[in-house]
């Protein structure tokens, strides 16, 4: 169970984060949507220590996320980053093993490589891109190694950042299915941060509404249809009228 309590984080005199509550529970998926801007990033670097909150404190089973427990906690997640973001010096498999080969989760070699070699199984890709390198992969295929890479080390939690951002339609669609499928078997926790309203449903157990630094809504994923926060409905359904003012 991850929660997070009273977490604010402001830059200068603007405040992104002002008073951040949430419980996400063991084998949950929760999506946060919200506008550009917002802070779904902020609060994700939050919870991964690369920004430091103000205020407000990040719990992962209880146990508080300080400087001292930062490195454990990393140690049990996988991340898949937006646009993938592969090493581009390393072949496809020295990317799926990256914390295999280095730091607490070390593995011989031939090892890693048959770790990796399995996790791009499960991702749909065969071992002939074992030893190609991201350069030579498609964006689709390039999202299934960063994919491969999250899930490498057998994470108790899994975040997603934008995890369709790139891909068209259909390839987004198969994305999101996979990533679905994978979070269930894994019985691993999801935080998924996203606009995009079709990962919100193929992914999301929850939902959470960010808006002006404050999680308005949360709910099941089918509340959020019959909700009738007008903000919630704004952004579901995608108008440019409503209470949400956009930059034109
Ligand atoms: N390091 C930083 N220094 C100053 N301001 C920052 C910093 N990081 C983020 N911000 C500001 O915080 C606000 C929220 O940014 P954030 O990237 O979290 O938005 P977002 O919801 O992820 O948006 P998008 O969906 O467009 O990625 C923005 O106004 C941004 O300018």
């Amino acid at each position: 169970m991850i929660e997070i309590e009273g977490l604010r984080k402001s830059f200068g005199s603007k405040q992104v984060l002002r008073d951040v509550n949430l419980t996400v529970k063991r084998g949950e998926s929760l999506v946060v949507i919200g506008g550009s801007g917002t802070g779904k990033s902020v609060l994700l670097k939050c919870i991964l220590g690369l920004v430091t909150p103000d205020a407000g404190e990040i719990r992962l089973e209880g146990q508080p996320v300080t400087e001292a427990t930062r490195e454990d906690f990393l140690a049990r997640f996988g991340m898949l980053f937006q646009g993938a973001a592969l090493f581009d010096s390393l072949s496809v498999w020295q990317n799926v093993a990256f914390r295999l080969l280095r730091g607490p989760a070390k593995r011989p070699k031939a090892e890693a490589r048959a770790i990796a070699i399995d996790k791009l199984k499960r991702v749909g890709l065969g071992p002939e891109v074992a030893d190609l390198f991201p350069a030579e992969l498609s964006g689709g295929m390039q999202k299934r190694v960063g994919l491969a890479r999250a899930i490498a080390a057998d994470p108790q939690v899994i975040f997603f950042d934008e995890p369709t951002t790139g891909l068209d339609p259909i390839m987004a669609g198969v994305i999101n299915d996979l990533i679905r499928s994978i979070v269930s078997e894994m019985g691993a926790t999801a935080i998924t941060i996203t606009h995009d309203m079709s990962s919100v449903r193929a992914i999301a157990d929850s939902v959470a509404m960010l808006h002006e630094g404050v999680l308005r809504w949360q709910g099941n994923v089918a509340e959020m249809d019959t909700t009738s926060d007008p903000y919630v409905q704004q952004f579901i359904h995608g108008r440019a009228e409503g209470p949400i003012t956009a930059l034109r």
